[in-house]
């Protein structure tokens, strides 16, 4: 359904500095995926996401969107697709109502049936009874969804979805991802979304790309992707002057590695934290050593990256929080 080869994009900064912000990116997705593009902030997501959807021309690569060519045929691209981008498309003076309508008529259809499938859209979104609300009025959720509503009144085959839950209150993203499955799962769409959050991407996509400095670093499902680091993190804590005979112990554990300390804090990695924990416990105790409190947890996609890049996705998040370059296309 999207098929990119060689995707790239600089742009010329203020100050005639170079910024490559998407550095050939290839992907493929397949009819009804759901497919995450994560990445930390200024990582080349929404650059890439305004290429597939036209807003963008690209500087090299070429791809299709809904087996329509983006340089050939980018109305047809746009009929394919639907966008919600992350700073929304709401216009704010008039109804729920009247912006559907006038969506629907802007991607040709007649009004009745703009209004029939926005009364559908409107209640499939939970917006039912909203209808002559300004949309002005609505909460961030409201607002969300209204904009997943615009972006499919002319039922496109792919919605492209930047940042979906950028905003949100922990509830309102929890009620947005609901939707979201269903979109998928009901109606057949091919969902392709860009999120910073380690979390929406693991408990929404099918697939997951990593992209990181404007390159795809990773690529596979939340569970493959988890499972290229080996290993549960332990993390004990132990009495005071302990830590390092604890961690000394600790390391013989079979298949032990990356063993730290702080504090009174041993931290390692073994292939099963679960199962070691009783083997664990013995050789602490026949030591004489306290542990005051042990926790198991499983890999993350930040410790997919971590392991990728160096570098936390939260950190690499912070430290590219800063203003972002001006710059002419
Ligand atoms: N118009 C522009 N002019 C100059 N640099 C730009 C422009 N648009 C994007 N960039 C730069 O390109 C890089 C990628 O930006 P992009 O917005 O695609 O990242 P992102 O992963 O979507 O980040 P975020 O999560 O913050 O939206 C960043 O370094 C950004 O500063």
């Amino acid at each position: 359904m999207i098929s990119a080869r060689g995707l790239a994009r600089s742009f010329t900064a203020r100050g005639g500095r170079t910024v490559h912000a998407v550095k050939g990116v290839d992907l493929d997705v397949m009819e009804g995926e759901l497919v995450g593009f994560l990445g930390p902030n200024g990582a080349g997501k929404t650059t890439t996401l305004r290429m597939l959807t036209t807003l963008l021309k690209p500087t090299a690569g070429e791809a299709t969107v809904g087996g329509c060519d983006l340089r050939t045929d980018p109305i047809g691209v746009r009929r394919n697709i639907g966008y919600v981008a992350q700073s929304g498309g709401t216009a704010g003076d008039c109804t729920v109502a009247e912006e559907v309508e006038l969506q629907g008529q802007l991607y040709g259809l007649s009004r009745s049936s703009a209004q029939w499938r926005g009364v559908d859209l409107i209640r499939q979104l939970d917006l039912a009874g909203l209808d002559q609300r300004m949309t002005k009025t609505l909460s961030g959720g409201q607002r969300r969804r209204l904009d997943i509503v615009l972006s499919l009144i002319h039922g496109p085959k792919v919605l492209f979805f930047d940042e979906p839950s950028a905003g949100l209150d922990p509830q309102s993203r929890a009620n947005l991802w609901d939707h979201i499955r269903r979109l998928r799962s009901d109606g057949g769409v091919t969902l392709f979304l860009t999120t910073h959050y380690l979390e929406e991407a693991d408990s929404l996509c099918d697939r997951i790309l990593v992209i990181d400095n404007g390159e795809i670093v990773a690529e596979g499902t939340p569970d493959a992707l988890k499972a290229r680091v080996s290993g549960d993190g332990v993390a004990i804590q132990v009495g005071a002057g302990q830590a390092l005979r604890a961690a000394e112990i600790a390391g013989t554990l079979p298949g032990a590695r990356e063993v730290s300390t702080v504090d009174s804090t041993v931290r390692f990695r073994v292939p099963r934290g679960d199962t070691a924990m009783p083997e664990l416990l013995r050789a602490l105790d026949s030591a004489g050593i306290t542990m005051t409190t042990v926790q198991v947890n499983r890999p993350t996609l930040d410790d997919v990256f971590l392991s990728l890049t160096g570098r936390s996705l939260r950190d690499a998040e912070e430290g590219a929080a800063g203003p972002r370059a001006d710059a002419r296309p």
